[in-house]
């Protein structure tokens, strides 16, 4: 099976209440929440990869060294295998603001299980909790 690798990112705000983004209606899994990210594209980097990513859906500038690896999510879909490198940033420039349409949400720790994620999503909560 296909291995595919998303970078992803929770977003801290200084109330330490992490973003979440709605998967818009007519994609897969449309309207669970899910961290911010996307597919790394060939040449690309993870971190390179995010930083686009932010840019392209959230409208805000970060940098490499304000990436900090968290943790990472392997599950196995239907048809490929997601690998999932989870980032913690903390430091941006702009105002995130959603570029796509998409529905986001600044969600307390203790709040996230109250939000329907991917499957591949869930065993990364208790370490995010644990770790804000
Ligand atoms: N960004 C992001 N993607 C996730 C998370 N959890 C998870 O399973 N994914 C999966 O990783 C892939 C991310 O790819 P993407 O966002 O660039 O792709 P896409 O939805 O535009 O395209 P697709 O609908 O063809 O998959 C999707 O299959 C998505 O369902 C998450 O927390 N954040």
């Amino acid at each position: 099976m296909k291995t595919i690798l998303v970078a992803a990112v929770a977003l801290i705000d200084t109330d330490g209440r992490v973003l979440l983004a709605q998967r818009p209606e007519g994609k897969s899994m449309a309207g669970l929440w899910e961290f911010p990210g996307g597919k790394v594209e060939p040449g690309e980097t993870p971190e390179v990869a995010l930083i686009r990513e932010l840019q392209e859906e959230l409208g805000i500038d970060t940098w490499q060294s304000c990436l900090a690896p968290l943790t990472f999510a392997s599950h196995c879909y239907e048809d490929f295998h997601l690998l999932m490198p989870l980032y913690a940033c903390r430091k941006w420039n702009g105002v995130v603001q959603p570029q796509e349409g998409q529905k986001l949400k600044w969600v307390h720790a203790r709040d996230l299980r109250n939000y329907p994620m991917p499957p591949a999503d869930i065993p990364l909560l208790p370490i995010l909790q644990m770790w804000l």
